[in-house]
């Protein structure tokens, strides 16, 4: 076969992006940006990347640090009207099953989810996740799933929970725009699963990559701490356990914590 052949041969398998991806140097964050963002008609789906955050938001009121031009900070914002407000944990679960497909691909067996939908690398918090939805009619107009992914990061404040970058894993310095482009395409392949609204499916996978998915493990609420093992996550998103004395309990997020192994 001719050069030339191999080579269109090879860019036809590769598949290409149709998501608009605004690219920026600095913003206050990715996640506040979409929340004023007006998209086009046919814009099915939005992503806003930079390089840096000023006031980057975590979990509740925790704030998101990352060192500049280091990391993969980005927000994906789509329109899944097809999903219930009852249901909306199925968002959350495609975003975490689509972040563990592509770092699977780096790094192997190890990553898992932690519920609700932190990334892990064996014990340490590899990626994590806001999810911002804006509601209408008891459906879900817009849903801004905004991740911070440490890509190339190796030194870490001396309070943040336990991470680890994808460059500390392999001992490597990774390119963070193909690894972007890599998670945009899982993000628009897998849409699949939200308009076919396939809940069994998607949450069979997703308690498969769960984080202490099987056995007892130490978990703290506000009663102090126990043995548990993860009995399933509701479709709602609530965690349920079983103790050792086989009584069940149920929680919200930021209402248990996860103690030591
Ligand atoms: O606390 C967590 O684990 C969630 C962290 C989410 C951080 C990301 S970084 C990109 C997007 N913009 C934000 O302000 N937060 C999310």
């Amino acid at each position: 076969m001719k050069i030339i052949d191999k080579l269109k041969k090879a860019f036809e398998k590769q598949p290409v992006s149709t998501t608009k991806i605004v690219r920026l140097d600095s913003v206050e964050s990715t996640n506040g940006y979409l929340r004023t963002y007006k998209p086009e008609e046919n814009e099915p789906m939005t992503v806003v990347m930079a390089d840096y955050q000023t006031a980057g938001r975590g979990q509740g009121t925790n704030k998101w640090e990352s060192e500049a031009g280091k990391n993969l900070l980005f927000s994906v914002l789509l329109h899944p009207y097809e999903i219930p407000v009852a249901t909306q944990f199925l968002l959350s679960m495609y975003g975490a099953l689509c972040l563990r497909d592509v770092l699977t691909k780096y790094v192997g067996e190890d990553i898992t989810l932690k519920w609700p939908n932190d990334i892990y690398w064996k014990n340490k918090k590899l990626s994590g996740t806001l999810i911002e939805t804006k509601l209408s009619g008891g459906r879900i107009k817009d849903c801004i799933f905004g991740v911070g992914l440490n890509v190339n990061q190796t030194v870490f404040k001396s309070d943040a929970p336990n991470p680890v970058s994808l460059c500390q894993i392999l001992g490597k310095e990774i390119d963070r725009e193909a690894l972007l482009q890599k998670i945009v395409q899982a993000f628009e392949r897998n849409y699949e699963w939200i308009r076919s609204a396939n809940y069994g499916a998607i949450s069979s996978m997703y308690h498969d990559a769960l984080y202490r998915g099987k056995g007892f493990y130490w978990y703290e609420d506000k009663d102090g701490a126990f043995e548990g093992a993860i009995v399933e996550v509701e479709d709602n998103g609530h965690l349920i356990l079983r103790d050792r004395e086989g009584r069940i309990r149920t929680y919200e997020f930021k209402e248990i914590k996860y103690g030591k192994i």
